[in-house]
């Protein structure tokens, strides 16, 4: 790399305030902040946060691209995501680089590979799918009568629910509610400034809630090894625990907890986030619960969804797409540059936060058309906009720290999507008009409300 390139420091855009740098930005407006600063300087910008230190910010499907496939072996996940090392420690694989990230992951694809779900009635996946149907239809079933509801934190609630049962089987309503308490301590620690191991901080309280965690896991693990039921053997811990790679290697306990957190982490609040604005944008639009419901009675009738429906719904896949279009669950997704990498002209320096973005990304309108309107008929033929450049739609990430769970989310929301669609119509407050352009976590999700009234079944 040479003379011609320019130096980082000089993309638009600003460094903050000594020392804090846009900390407070950052951490008051979440995705408003890079938003704003978008609109402000264009797809590439700098930034700097207390605590973080110096990052480019590069927007569009050539840079998710470069950062996601062609040069991921330049950047480091462990060390862009290192703030959830607390959460997820580091042999979990999201948080692995290199050698070791892809023997982690060859371990693991099986238990959530596509082909596998693709095949309906294959023993685990079709335990998978039957586990989620009936955590769903429970948690639903009384949506109707409760009037209006906190959306965001009962589906909290459910994906947690769903992701405790599945992943580490257990039955126990109390116990998974424990789980549940224990993780929103364990995640709130995320938002400490002090990261003290204490009880007076939330990043304390976080750690204390994480040990908790690690106990039960451990404690499940050794109950099934004294057991040694078969029937175990099905669910997401116990596939980790039988995994062996071709060279005999298994994961060591430590490593099975650590992946578990993961999971449990990774795939839980994503889908929860992603349902809230899906419903949302439904709740909104009577006119796409009527296209939704019209192909759903179609396809599945008055029974149950089953595994061999999924792939017969084109336009709930669309609305899916839709919701992951407008509202990623990760608005950005974060690297370290460990070798000097170039863009755009610039030279980013080894040692530098590489910052690529689904939310902003997903609103470019070279790509999409239109692109803050929910419009899901934009990724049916002959329109197809997200195939048009590769990268252009990254909700579930690419290349090679794709989401493992990507299948696992599209089943489980789909399967909540179909029990809502059959039992109940609803309306969400605030309306999409409040929300525009784009949701402000703090502010505007939580006030997310949703009532449901119950529907007759369709006389087909
Ligand atoms: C709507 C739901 C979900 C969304 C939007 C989502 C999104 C993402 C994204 C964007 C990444 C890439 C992160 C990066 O490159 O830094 C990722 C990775 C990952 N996701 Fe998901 N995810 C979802 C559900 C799930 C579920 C249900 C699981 C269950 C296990 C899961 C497990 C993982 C794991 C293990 C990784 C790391 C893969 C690796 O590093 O090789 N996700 N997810």
């Amino acid at each position: 790399m040479t003379d011609r390139l320019k130096s980082a420091e000089m993309m638009p855009g600003s460094f903050g305030l000594p020392i804090f740098g846009e900390i407070i930005n950052i951490i008051s407006k979440q995705e408003l902040f890079y938003w704003q600063q978008h609109q402000q300087h264009g797809n590439v910008f700098k930034t700097a946060a207390l605590g973080f230190g110096k990052a480019a910010c590069l927007v569009g499907p050539d840079a998710n691209r470069l950062v996601l496939k062609e040069q991921a072996d330049r950047l480091s996940s462990r060390l862009g995501n290192q703030y959830l090392a607390p959460i997820v420690s580091t042999d979990a694989v999201l948080l692995q680089d290199g050698e070791q990230h892809r023997t982690s992951r060859k371990m693991i694809l099986p238990v959530f590979h596509q082909q596998a779900l693709a095949k309906p009635l294959q023993g685990r996946i079709a335990a998978y799918f039957d586990t989620v149907q009936s955590v769903v239809t429970a948690a639903v079933a009384d949506w109707g009568e409760r009037g209006t509801i906190d959306l965001d934190a009962e589906l909290r609630e459910l994906t947690l629910a769903v992701v405790v049962k599945t992943f580490l089987g257990s039955e126990k309503t109390a116990e998974i509610q424990q789980v549940s308490e224990w993780f929103t301590t364990l995640t709130g620690g995320l938002y400490g400034l002090f990261k003290w191991d204490t009880p007076l901080t939330l990043h304390g309280r976080g750690q204390a809630a994480r040990r908790k965690i690690v106990k039960y896991i451990r404690q499940v693990i050794r109950e099934r090894v004294d057991r040694n039921d078969p029937a175990n053997a099905l669910d997401v811990l116990g596939l980790l625990m039988n995994t062996v790679d071709e060279d005999g290697n298994k994961f060591t306990e430590t490593q099975i907890v650590n992946q578990a957190i993961l999971f449990l982490f990774a795939g839980h609040e994503t889908t929860s986030s992603l349902m809230d604005w899906v419903l949302f944008e439904l709740g909104n639009r009577p006119e796409w619960r009527q296209k939704l419901r019209a192909e759903h009675q179609q396809v599945v009738g008055n029974e149950p969804i089953a595994m061999s429906h999924l792939r017969q719904l084109p336009q709930m896949s669309n609305v899916l797409k839709e919701g992951e279009r407008l509202y990623p669950p990760l608005f950005l997704i974060s690297r370290m540059a460990i070798a000097d990498i170039e863009y755009a002209g610039y030279l980013i320096p080894a040692g530098w936060y590489i910052l690529i973005f689904p939310l902003l990304t997903h609103r470019l309108p070279e790509i999409y058309q239109d692109p803050d309107l929910f419009d899901p008929d934009r990724f049916a033929p002959p329109r197809e906009e997200d195939k048009k450049q590769p990268y252009s739609l990254i909700g579930f990430g690419g290349g090679v720290h794709s989401c493992i769970g990507a299948d696992f989310a599209q089943m489980e929301m789909k399967i909540i999507l179909s029990t809502l669609l059959q039992k109940y119509d609803w309306t969400v407050t605030p309306t999409t008009a409040e929300i525009s352009p784009v949701r402000q976590p703090f502010m505007k999700q939580k006030k997310l409300t949703a009532t449901f009234v119950s529907i007759e079944p369709i006389q087909s």
